[in-house]
């Protein structure tokens, strides 16, 4: 499974609801063209996913190949037989990305939001879907996020929500299934979350006259630190309910860790 190179597999198929997201240039962001400027701030504030080409730039070309050895190597980790891999699991901050079973087609990752600041998505195979803003969690209202080829898909967090009052938009996002003749296809997810340090304030940020002016009670704001122990605590709540009232459709035997400091990993795997 290649990030760089095209894939010598069946196509995503062409069939499915489609997220439609303009696909915004890295070397144009780079050289600080204005209209690509504007297209970031109108996918921020309106889906808050964001498709970004790496191409023709020297830091996408070193990223997708670094990307590509990362596959590789969860390759050859994700077929290690699982009890050397229980063995390694516990590492802080080693592995990256995650593995689905194969031919399964329960929601592996229920619907959330990611907290942090911006969520990098490597992926070539599709699988992720977005709910769009207002829209109810019907299945019919999913839209797939397509992968193209040297693009990396970039969520949007709630901590840019949060200092933007209101105006970015983290998307409501969940992985499926490896659509249509994909399917028999193992699916490898490289993540990067990004969030804010552990002493940086929750609050409106000042500067700009676009961000809605705060609300009085909003004025102090949490630490980062405080506001994502609260998040994961609700987050396992949520988790706890939910596997006592299992919603068709859960995989309910895949393992979370959360690795790393300050940016965060997240590594889950199944046997
Ligand atoms: O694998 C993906 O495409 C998305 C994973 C995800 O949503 C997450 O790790 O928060
Ligand atoms: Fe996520």
């Amino acid at each position: 499974m290649s990030f760089n190179a095209p894939a010598p597999f069946a196509e995503f198929p062409s069939d499915l609801p489609l997220l439609s997201a303009e696909t915004l240039s890295f070397s144009r962001l780079l050289s600080d063209d204005d209209t690509e400027r504007k297209k970031l701030f109108n996918v921020c504030s309106s889906t808050g996913v964001i498709i970004l080409d790496l191409a023709d730039t020297k830091e996408g070309a070193k990223l997708t190949q670094e990307v590509d050895a990362i596959f590789d190597l969860s390759e050859a980790i994700f077929s290690l037989d699982p009890e050397v891999k229980r063995k390694y699991s516990m590492l802080s901050g080693t592995i990256l990305g995650y593995k689905g079973p194969e031919g399964d087609r329960r929601t592996g990752f229920v619907p959330h939001t990611d907290y942090g600041s911006i969520t990098v998505l490597f992926n070539v195979l599709g699988e992720l879907q977005v709910l769009p803003e207002g829209k109810s969690p019907e299945e019919d209202n999913w839209l797939w996020v397509k992968p193209s080829l040297g693009c990396v898909v970039i969520n949007l967090g709630d901590a840019m929500v949060r200092f933007t009052n209101g105006l970015f938009k983290s998307p409501m996002h969940r992985v499926t299934y490896v659509p249509g003749d994909q399917a028999h296809l193992t699916r490898y997810s490289l993540t990067y979350f990004a969030r804010p340090g552990d002493g940086c304030l929750m609050k409106t940020l000042d500067g700009s006259s676009r961000i809605p002016a705060p609300d009085d009670d909003d004025d102090e704001g949490v630490t980062a630190g405080e506001w994502v122990r609260t998040r994961a605590k609700a987050a396992q709540v949520q988790k706890e309910e939910r596997s006592k009232f299992p919603q068709v459709g859960d995989a309910p035997d895949l393992t979370w860790t959360v690795t790393g400091s300050g940016e965060k990993m997240r590594t889950k795997f199944s046997d």
